[in-house]
């Protein structure tokens, strides 16, 4: 299996504090990760260099077999799909949702006077039903809901066609349907195989969904614990990344915690 992403020893310093501190991460294609921790962790930043958008400190990092430093990240970032409430707030809310998704082919958010083709057109509008917002297509951005806003974010990180698509907490703020359902729609794109190779950073068991095959633990910068879901997720890997005791369960492939005691 060829390495999808490969990080080693990788520090990242900002304002004297170490953000990530030594990390080994190996991803190979075919996987879906998981990237868990509490508040400040580290995980953005992580999902920043895997995103060529960060240059460690210190360590190496080779993302689709090219070796940050020595790779023109213009022709590398378009390989690699991005969803993160950041990249939310810059889409215009006036924007139609169709363009939303198309402006992503030359990664731009906002329409102007770029051309497009019909695949173009075709593609976004596939992914829009994909995503269960075929009908929204000729709304505004801003008309719609936190969840469905959500899901057309993943539709436009999607729209390149990219190797890897990294997700920045895509469930956070969502209500308990909007978010069972997202956790559904990530699952059913976890199954297919011919999805990108996934990252997916929360903070909640909860919202792993069915089908990812693998989790990074972080706490204060560093890697507590990095596997296969099953070996990994622990009840004491858990309760060293969250710092406190946790129980951890597993039921039909989704997870529950809960503090113990
Ligand atoms: N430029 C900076 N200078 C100093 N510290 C920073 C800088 N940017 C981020 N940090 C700190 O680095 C830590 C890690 O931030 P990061 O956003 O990667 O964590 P996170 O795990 O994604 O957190 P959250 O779950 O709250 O989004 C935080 O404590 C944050 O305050």
């Amino acid at each position: 299996m060829t390495d999808v992403l490969e990080m080693a020893d990788v520090t990242v310093v900002r304002g004297g504090h170490r953000l990530l501190d030594g990390v080994h991460w190996s991803v190979s294609e075919g996987e879906r990760w998981i990237v868990l921790g509490p508040n400040g962790a580290g995980k953005t930043t992580l999902l920043q260099v895997a995103a060529a958008n960060l240059f460690p400190t210190s360590g190496t990092v080779s993302v689709l077999g090219e070796r940050l430093g020595q790779v023109d990240v213009f022709e590398l970032r378009p390989r690699i799909g991005f969803a993160s409430a950041a990249l939310a707030d810059r889409l215009p809310r006036g924007e139609k949702v169709r363009d939303v998704v198309l402006t992503a082919s030359y990664a731009i958010v906002g329409r102007w006077r770029e051309r497009y083709d019909a695949p173009d057109t075709e593609r976004a509008d596939q992914l829009l039903k994909q995503l269960g917002m075929a009908d929204f297509a000729d709304r505004t951005f801003g008309t719609l809901s936190e969840g469905e806003r959500k899901r057309v974010q993943i539709a436009r990180a999607l729209m390149t066609d990219p190797e890897l698509l990294l997700l920045d907490e895509p469930a956070a703020g969502l209500d308990l349907g909007a978010r069972e359902d997202l956790v559904r729609r990530l699952g059913e794109l976890a199954k297919d195989p011919y999805s990108p190779v996934l990252v997916l950073v929360t903070h909640h068991v909860e919202e792993i969904p069915v089908g990812f095959t693998h989790v990074l633990m972080l706490r204060e910068g560093k890697v507590v614990a990095a596997g296969p879901l099953a070996e990994t997720l622990t009840a004491e890997n858990l309760s060293e990344t969250f710092g406190l005791p946790l129980t951890v369960s597993q039921e039909a492939g989704r997870w529950v915690a809960r503090a113990s005691g």
